[in-house]
C-alpha cells in the first residue's frame, strides 16, 4: 500500500516541530555561552578567532536550498547577541562613502548591536580607545587611498585599537564594500590568519618598500606593503603579512636587532581570520 501524500497541514506541523527543536537548541546554546562567560570573566567577551572557526565549520557542512550567505547572517546574529549578553558592545562606524553599504556590512557582522556613525576615522577610533572593550570600530579596509586612516593605529600603547576582523566574513558576492573591525585587543589565532604590521622609518632613512620586504622575509615574516605615509619626519609603512603577529613576537625583536639603524619601530596592528568566499549556495 502506498503512503498517503503529506498535505499542507502535515508539512506545517513538521515545520512547527522543527521550530520547537531549533528554539530549544538556541536556548540551550545561550545557556552554555553563559557558562563560557564565567570562565572568561575579566577578559574580552568577543573572540574573533573562535567565531571564525564556528562559521568555517558550519559553512563546510552546509547543504541544501538555504543560501550559505543567509546561514552566515543567522549565525552572526546568534554569536553577536550572545557576545553582547556577556558584556555591552556597540559599533562605532566610519563610512566615508556608500554609507548604506558599510552600515549593512556592520549590521550583518554585529547583528542587532547599536551602530553609531562617526564623521572621521579618528572619531571612530577614539570611541573604541575610550570605551574599555565596549565599542568595536568598523572602518574601510586599509588601503593606499585618500582615506588612509591606518596611521592612527601606530601607537605602542598596550590597549591601542587594532584590527581584529575583516568583513564581510562570509562572502557570497552580495557586498560591494570591504571593512575591518577594530578593538583594543589581539584577534587570536584561527588557523588561517593574516596580520598587519606598521614599520616606522625615521627622518633621513631612505629605504625602499622592496628592501623592507626583504628585511621582513629574512626574519620569517612574509608580506607586502600596501601603503606608505609621512607622519612628521617619519615614514610609516603598512604591511599585510601571512599569519598572525602580536606584541612580543620574537621575529620583531630579531628585525629590530638586525636593522635598528633603518627601522625605528615595528608595531603589530592586529590582523584577521581570513574570510570565507562562497558562490552563494
Ligand atoms: O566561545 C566563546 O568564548 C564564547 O563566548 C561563545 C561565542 C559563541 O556564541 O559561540 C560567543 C562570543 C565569542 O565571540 C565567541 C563565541
Amino acid at each position: 500500500m502506498s503512503e498517503k501524500p503529506l498535505d499542507l497541514d502535515d508539512l506545517r506541523r513538521e515545520i512547527d516541530q522543527i521550530d520547537d527543536r531549533l528554539h530549544d537548541l538556541l536556548m540551550a546554546r545561550a545557556d552554555i555561552v553563559q557558562r563560557v562567560a564565567v570562565l572568561k570573566r575579566g577578559t574580552a567577551a568577543m573572540r574573533p578567532e573562535r567565531e571564525a572557526s564556528i562559521l568555517r565549520r558550519l559553512v563546510a557542512r552546509h547543504r541544501g536550498s538555504l543560501p550559505v550567505g543567509i546561514l552566515g547572517r543567522i549565525w552572526r546574529e546568534i554569536i553577536s547577541s550572545l557576545t553582547r549578553g556577556q558584556s555591552p558592545l556597540s559599533v562605532a562606524l566610519y563610512a566615508p562613502y556608500g554609507v548604506l553599504e558599510f552600515f549593512d556590512v556592520a549590521r550583518t557582522h554585529f547583528g542587532a548591536a547599536r551602530i553609531d556613525l562617526h564623521d572621521t576615522p579618528a572619531q571612530a577610533l577614539r570611541a573604541v580607545a575610550e570605551s574599555g572593550n565596549q565599542v568595536v570600530g568598523v572602518l574601510p579596509l586599509p588601503a593606499g587611498d585618500e582615506n588612509a586612516w591606518w596611521p592612527n593605529l601606530a601607537s605602542t600603547d598596550q590597549a591601542r585599537p587594532r584590527i581584529i576582523a575583516r568583513l564581510p566574513f562570509v562572502r557570497d558576492g552580495s557586498s560591494a564594500v570591504e571593512a575591518v573591525a577594530v578593538a583594543p585587543f589581539d584577534p587570536g589565532v584561527s588557523g588561517d590568519d593574516a596580520g598587519y604590521l606598521i614599520i616606522v622609518t625615521g627622518y633621513g632613512t631612505e629605504i625602499s618598500r622592496g628592501r623592507l620586504s626583504d628585511r621582513l622575509t629574512a626574519v620569517g615574516i612574509n608580506g607586502q606593503c600596501i601603503d606608505s605615509r609621512q607622519r612628521g619626519g617619519d615614514t610609516l609603512h603598512l604591511f599585510e603579512v601571512d599569519g598572525p603577529l602580536s606584541d612580543g613576537d620574537a621575529r620583531l625583536h630579531s628585525l629590530l636587532a638586525a636593522h635598528g639603524d633603518e627601522i625605528a619601530q615595528a608595531i603589530p596592528a592586529g590582523g584577521y581570520a581570513r574570510p570565507i568566499s562562497t558562490s552563494g549556495y
